[in-house]
Formats: C-alpha cells, structure tokens, sequence
C-alpha cells in the first residue's frame, strides 16, 4: 500500500475559514473571543509557538494578548497573575505555555486557572469530565486528532487504537477521547515489551512518544492509519516519531510533520476560546 497523506495544514485552514465567518457573526452581537497566553523565560521553540498562536487567533478576528515574562518569575507571581485573568471580564481563554522553568509547580498553575476558560483543557476538572463523556475544553492535541481522523473520514468505532505515548498532555486524553469514540485502545509507553507487537495490531497507530524514529514501516500493519504527534528537532529541522516513508509505503493514511498535527493544535485552542466566549457571555 502507499498512503494517502493527511495534511492538518490544509484541513485547520478550512476550519479557520468557518471560525472567521463565525467570529464575525459574534461581534455583531458585541462579542469578540479573547485570549491571553502567558509566557515564562525566552526559549526559542516556546517563542515561535506562541507567536503562532498569536498570529492565528488574530487570523480569525479574535483578540488576542501575549504576557511574556522573566525566567525568574516565582510562582506567587504567576498565581497572582492567573487571578487577575480569571477575574478581567475581557479574557475569555487563559493559555500558560508550557513547560515552566524548573522552580514553578506546573500543576499548581494548571490548577489555578478557572476551568470554564481553560482553553488548553488541562485542569483536573475538565479532565475528568472528559473521562466521563460530558461536554467540556478537551486538550487541543487529542481534539485536532479527532478532528482530523472525521474530516478524513475515518470511523473509529470498534477500531483498534493504538496509542505510543502516555503523556497528560496528549497520549492518555487521545485514548480517552477514542475510547468515547468507542475505539478499542492499547497504551505503550517506554515500559511497553515487545513494541512492534502491539503497534502491528493496530488499524489506527497514533505515535506521541517524543522520540524521532521511534516507529518506521516495520511496526506498521498494512493498511493502518499513522498519526505522527511528534516535535522532535533534529539538525535544526522539525520532524516526528515516525519514519515518514517506510512507515508511508505500508498505511493507508499517514500524517506528516511538519504540517500534519501541529496546524489542527492551533486550530482546536482556536475553536476552544470561541466556545469559551459563547459560554460566559451566555450565547
Ligand atoms: N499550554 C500549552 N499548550 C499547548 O498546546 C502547547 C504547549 N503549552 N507547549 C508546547 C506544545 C507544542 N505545541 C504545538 C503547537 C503547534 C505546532 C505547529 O503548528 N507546528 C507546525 C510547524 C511549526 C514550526 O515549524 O515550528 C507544524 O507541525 O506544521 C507545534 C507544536 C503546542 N503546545
């Protein structure tokens, strides 16, 4: 088999497009979608993802403000900060990037931002009600991943899922969001025996481990659908978990990075903080 690519860059675009038109249908009920991300120190990658996150709600006529502050900010600094935001009227979603500099407890700052504008859907609240199937923020990762699998119209009930990778972030939400989907799913993580064994039965392989060439064609059954939710930069350039092509000759469908699961990220913190604002101005 040789895979059809599933570009996120081309879907998020066509999303962002219905997200303008619907933007400009809320301001003219007087509400323009706002959100604040807060960033800690000045490491580079960090810097260039929230710009994109800037550029890209400002796209789509939200508005959209970036708090940059010192590596040396305490915590105390940072709670106080959150507070603020939760109670400005204005601020519709909070995003504080991650990770924070070693001396912050970032769970405590996932904890302190109000969970009605947690538009990363990281606080434990809309995690758990995730985990029972109510409608919340779902993280944007795992959400654009679902998003994408629709839109390219891949069913996943009764599939077998399988997820390489059990982060907070992306690994562990993705498998919840599956198995609400009604998916079969199977964790692997760095502990997992036998790899390949498990990866070989997937029909939907999704790779969010973190370590490029963790997966290549030999893991992959014919015909399964790859999702690379890897960030890795090797020499300088953006690449994921997957070896694109021995991985390509065997799926069905396959993601690429960049261009693939990055774009609908943005896209889904996108639709998060709209939803936000239709939630407090109680549209
Ligand atoms: N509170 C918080 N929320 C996050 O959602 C969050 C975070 N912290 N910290 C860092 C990770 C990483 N992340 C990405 C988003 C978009 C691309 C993306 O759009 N990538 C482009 C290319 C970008 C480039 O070339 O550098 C692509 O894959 O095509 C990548 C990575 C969000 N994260």
């Amino acid at each position: 088999m040789s895979a059809e690519v599933i570009y996120g860059k081309d879907l998020a675009a066509e999303i962002r497009e219905e997200m303008r038109q619907e933007v400009a249908r809320m301001k003219q009920d007087g509400i323009i979608p706002g959100l604040t991300v807060v960033l800690i120190g000045e490491d580079p990658a960090s810097q260039s993802y929230v710009k994109g996150k800037k550029k890209a709600s400002e796209k789509v006529g939200m508005k959209s403000n970036l708090i940059e502050l010192p590596a040396s900010t305490s915590q105390e600094e940072l709670l106080d900060l959150l507070n603020d935001l939760n109670k400005d009227v204005g601020v519709h979603g909070i995003l504080v990037q991650l990770p924070l500099p070693d001396h912050i407890d970032e769970q405590a700052v996932i904890e302190a931002i109000d969970p009605s504008k947690d538009v990363d859907g990281f606080h434990p609240i809309n995690v758990g009600r995730m985990m029972t199937g109510e409608d919340t923020f779902y993280p944007c990762t795992p959400y654009g991943i679902m998003v994408m699998l629709e839109r390219a119209n891949i069913t996943v009930e009764g599939k077998h899922v399988v997820v390489v990778g059990r982060s907070n972030l992306v690994g562990k939400p993705v498998g919840q969001l599956l198995l609400n989907q009604n998916a079969t799913v199977t964790y692997c993580h760095s502990r997992t025996k036998d790899l390949s064994a498990h990866t070989r039965q997937a029909d939907i392989l999704i790779v969010a481990a973190g370590k490029a060439g963790l997966i290549d064609g030999s893991h992959i059954k014919d015909g399964a659908v790859v999702i690379d939710v890897g960030v890795n930069r090797v020499n300088d350039k953006l690449t994921g978990d997957v070896d694109f092509d021995s991985a390509a000759a065997k799926a069905s469908y396959i993601t690429p990075v960049p261009k693939g699961v990055g774009p609908m990220t943005i896209t889904m913190l996108l639709h998060n903080t709209i939803k936000a604002a239709k939630r407090i101005e109680g549209k």
